[in-house]
């Protein structure tokens, strides 16, 4: 694309026709001279301004309510890890609502070097110092999220430590009468239907997919963390929901593995999913790949989950065995336990394997993938299918970028095919392909913020890899 018409990145600067409206405030965190950001703006500026800053603050409200169960977890000596990592998350937030420049990482860490060679990268392509609210969206969000992580990784008791934890616990918690609801659908539908086979089943299918789509809904960054637990029975809602499905490839993927179903590979057929949420999220994505396997469709499933606390509600290696694990436990109902001893049983086998590789937690866009982590675009490229879940995702194979909102699900990826790709995202950012010639600009007549909501969601497909991993 000639660079007059390259789409621009998500950016957290304040829009220039607001600039005049930026006024200075004093705050207890900003000194005399330090200007506290608060004018109105676009999604990214005001998701940094308003989002970012609550976020930070509910971690030191969270360690200084637990002080006394950390002591008695930890031992008195952890008080001195709370006191420090508190005052380097208040620190954080100061430099935040201050528009400082992004601090290189000062701790030791295994990911330490590609994040200060990602500041120096973001540093020359724009010339200058990059800083909180004058940098892409994307890039400042995750240095966020690493820089929370780095107050803690420099304590005695706390660098295991999840704070984020207790909320991806209670969203399941919160959420478990409609877990129930849907081992009991899958539990139902399996036995009646003795073999699933993916053309006769295909409604079965499709309710999985949509049910992993609009799990997506579910995430708590969304809400700086306040509740966002599924309360209603989300089947019942699926057929009302199609038409909020503005891009849907459904067919074409159904289409592909229909195909995939009764090709014979010299080994085992196998699907990569990018995780996204925990909680509700991730049991329906459980759901979908559980389905896949039980067809035949695939023998093997790769998850990639993070390696540290992210975009709050992600998942973890311990979210996951947590899940499964407590799923056997009598409140949840036998349905539930029933798909735990599949889920353990997988996960025994080998068939269900869990991935927390670093590429994940860094600002990167998928497109770089192959440069930046070449190992792991190489272990994606051995699947016939990823799933990648989730709006941070699908932000991460699009680039973040503005592009008009018709242009190809395809032509977005710029580049990143290690196998085919499906993505299910509900919209919650201010990026969009792959939407049919006019419908976005509909859309926005219709007055509703209904790309950053989550009301609305894309199925996209890109099969551009053949089965066997070979590109056509
Ligand atoms: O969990 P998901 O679907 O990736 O959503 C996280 C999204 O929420 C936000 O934090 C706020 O919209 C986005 O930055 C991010 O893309
Ligand atoms: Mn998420």
């Amino acid at each position: 694309m000639p660079a007059a018409m390259a789409p621009r990145i998500a950016n957290t600067r304040a829009p220039p026709d607001r600039i005049s409206r930026v006024r200075s405030e004093s705050s207890s965190l900003a000194g005399e001279s330090d200007q506290v950001v608060v004018a109105l703006g676009t999604f990214p500026y005001v998701s940094m301004r308003d989002r970012s800053p609550v976020i930070v603050a509910r971690i030191v409200d969270f360690l200084s309510r637990e002080k006394g169960q950390m002591k008695k977890r930890f031992g008195e000596e952890v008080v001195s890890d709370l006191k420090s990592v508190a005052e380097m998350l208040s620190k954080l937030r100061y430099e935040m609502m201050t528009n400082k420049p992004l601090i290189p990482f000062e701790v030791d860490a295994p990911d330490q070097e590609m994040w200060n060679k990602a500041l120096e990268e973001e540093a020359a392509r724009e010339g200058k110092e990059p800083t909180w609210f004058d940098s892409p969206w994307l890039f400042v969000e995750c240095y966020m999220y690493r820089r929370i992580r780095e107050t803690f990784d420099d304590s005695l008791f706390l660098r295991q430590f999840d704070y984020f934890q207790h909320q991806k616990q209670d969203s399941y918690w919160n959420s478990l009468e409609a877990i129930k609801g849907l081992a009991k659908y899958f539990k139902t539908s399996y036995h009646q239907t003795k073999q699933w086979k993916l053309q006769e089943a295909k409604v079965i299918f499709r309710h999985f997919i949509e049910l992993a789509l609009w799990g997506n809904k579910c995430d708590l960054s969304i809400t700086a963390g306040q509740d966002a637990s599924q309360k209603t029975d989300l089947l019942e809602d699926l057929d009302k929901s199609a038409d909020k499905i503005l891009c849907n490839h459904f067919e074409n993927l159904c289409n592909y593995l229909t195909q995939l179903e009764s090709t014979r590979i010299d080994r085992l057929k196998s699907a990569g999913l990018i995780v996204d949420n925990a909680g509700f999220e991730l049991f329906c994505d459980l759901l979908l790949m559980d389905f896949l396997c039980s067809s035949h469709v695939v023998q093997k499933v790769h998850f990639h989950v993070k390696s540290m606390p992210w975009y709050i509600s992600d998942v973890t290696t311990h979210d996951f065995l947590w899940m499964v694990d407590v799923m056997q436990k009598p409140e949840c109902g036998e349905d539930v336990q029933w798909m735990a001893q599949r889920w353990i049983q997988y996960l025994k086998s080998g068939e269900w394997t869990l991935h927390d590789e670093m590429f994940w937690t860094l600002p990167y866009p998928f497109s770089e993938m192959q440069i930046e982590d070449p190992g792991l675009y190489q272990h994606l490229a051995q699947n016939q299918l990823v799933i990648a879940k989730g709006d941070l995702n699908y932000r991460k194979l699009v680039g973040d970028l503005e592009w008009p909102r018709h242009t190809s699900f395809t032509e977005v990826l710029r580049g990143f095919h290690p196998a085919p790709i499906l993505t299910l995202r509900t919209l919650k950012a201010n990026t969009v392909a792959g939407l049919k010639e006019g419908l976005a600009e509909t859309m926005d007549k219709s007055g509703e913020d209904w790309m950053v909501t989550g009301n609305y969601a894309v199925i996209q497909f890109c099969d551009k890899i053949s089965p066997i991993g070979v590109s056509t």
